[in-house]
């Protein structure tokens, strides 16, 4: 695959072309500063990823227009698409007269991109897969976050999901009036539903960091806690969330420390998998990393210890000082 080819187009914008699909090409509005930064990545563009097999198929669904659908059935975290995009684009335009005055323009950073087939891929609030952009490749990434069957639709997440269905619709009103997926459409159970979304909404991380730095803390009760909240984040189908594989990792390590060296392995296990999955999960693993054990003390990539009272300290200890900082 060629070079990409940068065609300064004026003072403040770049086209940057790369092959995208069929003779497509991928243009990218962005920036000298930003295209500079995206083409100068060693051995950019890298190829974009296949699976062997295809994985999905566009086709009209009965109430959403076009939509994915899963061609085969396919395993937690296997690839289902890569795709260049076709189009990327500022969200907001540098002009000389702006609304709000000559600094109005947009933010580096903030981007929006057209796919020619991930475009296609409507929303659940209990999504199937996890989306990245993969800037290497310079693609978008699509990964099954549980199991999918064929013929069952491959949806995405346009919003957070912790929320309760009233908040989720005003999240979504940008471009659908009323979310038409099972989650939403299901009455029967809409108030237990709400109930757990707001649960796991309460867990968030400084919630934990609080709760690791109160003198009470009973790592078995903490553990129970955590345990319930993924318990809660399966039933929703929230895999998705941030929140899994952190709850995965605490949960994993308070394990160790009461004594559960079973339950411990699993939850490694698993949460090694989720932070494969999206390189954000990575974040949220560097997170439980920092708040548990101070860098230079990390041999291991998960960091996994059993030993309580070494744990103990260090989580009183970064859980304090992270409370008081803020
Ligand atoms: C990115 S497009 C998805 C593909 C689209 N269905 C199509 O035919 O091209 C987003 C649009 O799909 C529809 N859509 C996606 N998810 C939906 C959902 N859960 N409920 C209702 N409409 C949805 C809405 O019209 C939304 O503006």
């Amino acid at each position: 695959m060629s070079k990409s080819t940068q065609y300064p187009t004026s003072e403040s914008i770049q086209f940057l072309r790369l092959p995208a699909k069929q003779e497509r090409y991928a243009v990218v509005i962005a920036e000298p500063t930003i295209a500079e930064l995206i083409s100068a990545q060693p051995n950019f563009p890298l190829l974009v990823k296949t699976p062997d097999e295809p994985t999905y198929e566009i086709r009209a669904t009965p109430n959403m227009g076009l939509g994915m659908f899963a061609k085969r059935d396919l395993k937690t975290d296997e690839l289902i698409l890569s795709e260049r995009p076709v189009l990327v684009y500022p969200e907001g335009f540098r002009s000389s007269n702006p609304p709000g005055g000559p600094n109005d323009r947009w933010k580096i950073g903030d981007y929006r991109a057209v796919y020619l087939d991930s475009s296609r891929i409507n929303h659940s609030c209990s999504p199937n897969t996890i989306a990245d952009f993969d800037f290497p490749s310079f693609s978008f990434v699509v990964r099954a976050v549980r199991e999918i069957k064929e013929g069952e639709e491959i949806s995405t997440m346009y919003c957070g999901l912790a929320a309760p269905k009233s908040s989720r619709r005003q999240l979504l009103a940008f471009c659908m009036d009323s979310c038409s997926c099972s989650v939403c459409t299901n009455y029967a159970t809409a108030v237990a539903s709400d109930a757990r979304r707001l649960a796991i909404a309460s867990y968030s991380e400084w919630t934990v960091v609080k709760y690791l730095a109160a003198e009470s803390i009973d790592p078995q009760k903490l553990l129970e806690d955590m345990l319930q909240c993924m318990r809660n984040h399966e039933d929703e189908g929230l895999e998705t969330a941030l929140s899994y594989p952190m709850f995965l990792d605490i949960s994993g390590r308070l394990s160790g420390m009461v004594g559960d060296q079973k339950l411990a392995d699993t939850q490694k296990e698993k949460a090694h998998m989720f932070s494969q999955i999206r390189a954000s999960y990575t974040r949220a693993e560097n997170f439980v990393k920092w708040l548990f054990e101070p860098a230079e003390s990390m041999p291991e990539r998960l960091g996994w210890a059993v030993s309580h009272s070494k744990d103990f300290e260090h989580m009183w200890n970064i859980g304090f000082r992270t409370q008081v900082g803020r």
